[in-house]
């Protein structure tokens, strides 16, 4: 598994394979990723004439295997890796997780997965809302495995990137270069993974890339704002195929935990935050932690620049100054809409249009519903906002109201679209 790049790479080279077998046999991988392969060689005079022999074919074969230009270096002795390494999701570790109990079934999935990789939680898919430590758990697991197998190639990417990636594969008749760089990993980290939904040809090639990393034994994160089964779009099989492994949600933590983040945060960042403005910040901003993180730097930058002694007035005053900046703090009819619209995946413009087909007509009575929810809005005024009768708005928000009732569904329903609304940016 480890020399496995190194292995298909040798494979294409145009040497008789007593040479490849000469030269490499005692050859092996000390780490790949970030476009770069370190290899060893025990021998020094080795490494000198691998340098001037191979490297340059085995640097375009692996161009043309991965579609990315590939750096190769060859060390020889004894190897130690650097430890300064210069990623920039060192912080991203398990030691920084604060755990409580919104979040501690996926912290505790993560680190089975970082120490025993494909093994009984694959794939391992985390859900939950936007800012909640998804992205912070899979870099964990990340950081973890590069220090205990570095010869693991791992590519971590956006369900966005992926897509796109594969898009421009297509156009430029590249697609086999792709599958190749996708199916050669140890660990793949798929974040976001709702935004492949939908998409015919990126879920298909997904699909294939799953089952070959799936059947080779190598470890699969995915991540995403809401289980499986409610990413409407995404085929049946995928579905089945993510459930696979060990689904785990992350919820938005409780006082508690947003206490023990906010001071955990105030240490990282040097600042010293008394008592009452930690509980302050942690009562104004509940369901998102990176905007937890947000007021923890705003306040700082605040009283640095300032002067300003830190008090529960300056941290109002900066949770105030986000909420112009941010509008996830402040939601507007337009931001529910979209948030509503997203979820739905339908167009926004839907929202206002007149179209009365059940798949747009739901989400607008709940885009109404919401709005008179999160902004108390009266029912002429968002009735102007849709361009219709304010009776149709009360009728819209009754049978929401009376269906949240009966329905554990859109009880759960309302409660995600209040967290992306208030949850986001
Ligand atoms: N339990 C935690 N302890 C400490 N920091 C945390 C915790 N959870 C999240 N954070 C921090 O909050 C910020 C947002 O987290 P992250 O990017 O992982 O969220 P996410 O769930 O992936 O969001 P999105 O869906 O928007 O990508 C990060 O800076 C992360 O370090």
């Amino acid at each position: 598994m480890a020399n496995n790049i190194l292995e298909m790479a040798l494979e294409q080279l145009d040497f008789p394979p007593s040479t490849i077998s000469a030269w490499f046999d005692d050859v092996t991988v000390v780490s790949f990723g970030d476009n770069r392969l370190v290899l060893h060689s025990p021998v020094p005079f080795k490494k000198e004439f691998i340098e001037s022999k191979f490297i340059a074919p085995l640097q375009e074969v692996l161009h043309n295997l991965t579609g990315d230009p590939i750096t190769i270096v060859v060390v020889t002795g004894e190897y130690t890796a650097p430890s300064t390494s210069t990623s920039p999701y060192d912080d991203y570790t398990f030691e920084r997780f604060i755990v409580g109990s919104s979040n501690k079934f996926a912290h505790a999935a993560a680190l089975a997965v970082s120490q025993r990789p494909a093994a009984e939680n694959n794939p391992l898919f985390i859900y939950g809302n936007s800012g909640l430590g998804k992205t912070h758990l899979m870099y964990a697991i990340a950081n973890v495995l590069r220090r205990t197998h570095p010869e693991y190639r791992i590519i971590y990417v956006k369900g966005e990137d992926f897509t796109n990636e594969l898009i421009t594969a297509i156009q430029e008749g590249n697609v086999q270069a792709f599958r190749n760089k996708y199916r050669m990993v140890d660990l793949l980290l798929l974040d976001d993974v709702q935004f492949i939904a939908g998409k015919e040809r990126t879920q298909e090639e997904f699909f294939h890339t799953f089952n070959a990393l799936y059947e080779a034994k190598k470890q699969i994160v995915l991540t995403s704002d809401r289980p499986p089964k409610e990413i409407n779009t995404l085929e049946d099989r995928m579905k089945t195929r993510f459930e696979w492994g060990l689904l785990a949600d992350i919820q938005p933590p409780d006082f508690e935990t947003r206490i023990a983040i906010i001071r955990d945060k105030a240490v990282k960042m040097g600042v010293e935050l008394p008592d009452d403005v930690s509980n302050y910040i942690a009562e104004n901003i509940q369901a998102n932690i990176r905007q937890l993180e947000g007021a923890v730097k705003k306040i700082k930058a605040m009283h640095e620049l300032m002067g300003e002694r830190i008090t529960v007035s300056l941290a109002e005053n900066a949770i105030d100054a986000l909420r112009t900046e941010n509008p996830g703090l402040n939601p507007t009819p337009e931001r529910i809409m979209e948030a509503v619209a997203n979820y739905f995946y339908i167009p926004v413009e839907q929202m206002i249009s007149q179209n009365r087909s059940k798949d747009v007509a739901y989400p607008r009575q709940m885009a109404m519903y919401m709005i008179r929810q999160e902004l108390e809005y009266s029912f002429p005024d968002i009735a102007k906002i849709f361009k219709r009768d304010h009776t149709t708005v009360m009728h819209a928000c009754n049978k929401i109201e009376e269906e949240r009732k009966n329905s554990r569904e859109t009880e759960d329903v309302i409660k995600k679209l209040h967290n992306n609304i208030r949850g986001d940016g």
